[in-house]
């Protein structure tokens, strides 16, 4: 069977439904387990036989997402942009980086959806003038159907729908309702308990794709940002170009590097890490504010006045302070 053409019982030929795939997240920095998820994806569904995968997308979320160690969405559009250059059909969209302010996760959907809807539908008006977006999948007018528009994420994800005011729930019933969820595996997380226990996820049980990934790895955005600010090695863990990356603009705390001779300059980046001076300032600091916020610190170092950009680090609850962040936005 090709991986187009399905075959019913009469042994008549029937093109496959095509879908496209989005990972929505904050890949500060991406690593490779955002992009296996596509793979994995992929080979799922042309095993199975049900559809036909024509592209993917990966969106990097907004810079006032505001998680921890967040940078900015420039440097991780580029680092995406560097990793995924050897992938012939995984695309990045910079569209939510774009936008004013953060994006919820179903207008993502719906703005890529009604791009792609409108390309395949309106092809008289030629290619958009010629500029069809980097993210687009290509070939999309070799057919005339279209091209359903799916969640692509892992586990954790999922369940952060469990956040008490994180997601509405119209917009849950949304994504699974009229896009559908592919939801990868990951340690930690129990999806098909998760799904059971939630009358929404239940009712649309059919739009969501479990799949086991079977070579599980546990590398995360957050265990690679700790690595770099403690100076240790991330070979093997991320693509060397996003690496190479990292250390010429000198992102989550990792030692600046000159271009010319690439030795480490004795300017530091705070981005996540802990150092002494940024272990002073946080005594001076009153209570917490909220997770991700950047305050100016000016600190003194041998009698020169050094200016530090301090982003707020702590308790793992950080995580979920910013998603709580997002509450107000979602509660409309
Ligand atoms: N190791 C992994 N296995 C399965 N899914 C993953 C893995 N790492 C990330 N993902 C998925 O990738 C998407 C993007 O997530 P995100 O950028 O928050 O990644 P992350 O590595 O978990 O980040 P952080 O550590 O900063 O929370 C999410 O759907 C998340 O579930
Ligand atoms: N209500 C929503 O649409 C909503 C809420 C929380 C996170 N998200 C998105 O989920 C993605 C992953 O977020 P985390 O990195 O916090 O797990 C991000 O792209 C973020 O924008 C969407």
């Amino acid at each position: 069977m090709s991986t187009l053409i399905e075959h019913d019982q009469m042994n008549n030929q029937r093109l496959l439904p095509r879908i496209a795939l989005i990972a929505c997240g904050s890949f500060s920095p991406p690593t490779p387990m955002h992009f296996r998820m596509f793979e994995i994806a992929k080979d799922f569904f042309k095993t199975q036989g049900t559809h036909h995968v024509v592209g993917g997308i990966v969106s990097p979320t907004h810079d006032s997402y505001q998680k921890k160690g967040l940078v900015a969405g420039t440097h991780r559009f580029a680092m995406l942009k560097l990793a995924l250059q050897s992938s012939t059909w995984i695309k990045t969209s910079d569209w939510e980086i774009q936008q004013a302010e953060w994006t919820r996760t179903l207008s993502v959907l719906q703005y890529h959806q009604n791009y792609m809807n409108n390309y395949i539908n309106s092809p008289l008006e030629g290619d958009m003038n010629g500029t069809l977006p980097g993210w687009m999948p290509p070939g999309l007018r070799e057919r005339q159907d279209g091209v359903q528009l799916k969640l692509l994420c892992g586990a954790d994800l999922l369940e952060s729908f469990a956040v008490p005011g994180l997601w509405a729930d119209k917009d849950i019933e949304d994504i699974v309702g009229n896009h559908g969820l592919v939801v990868i595996s990951r340690y930690g997380a129990n999806p098909e308990k998760f799904i059971f226990e939630s009358d929404l996820l239940t009712k649309y049980q059919k739009n969501i794709t479990l799949i086991t990934n079977w070579v599980p790895n546990e590398v995360s955005s957050t265990m690679i940002r700790r690595l770099i600010s403690r100076g240790q090695s991330v070979k093997y863990l991320l693509d060397d170009r996003v690496i190479d990356y990292i250390q010429m603009q000198g992102l989550f705390n990792c030692k600046t590097f000159t271009l010319d001779n690439r030795k480490p300059t004795s300017m530091n980046v705070f981005c996540c890490g802990e150092n002494e001076s940024i272990a002073s300032a946080k005594k001076l600091l009153p209570s917490r504010n909220g997770p991700g916020q950047v305050i100016q610190v000016v600190t003194s170092e041998k009698g020169t006045k050094v200016t530090t950009e301090l982003q707020r680090i702590g308790s793992a609850s950080d995580e979920s302070d910013a998603k709580k962040k997002k509450t107000d936005a979602v509660n409309v």
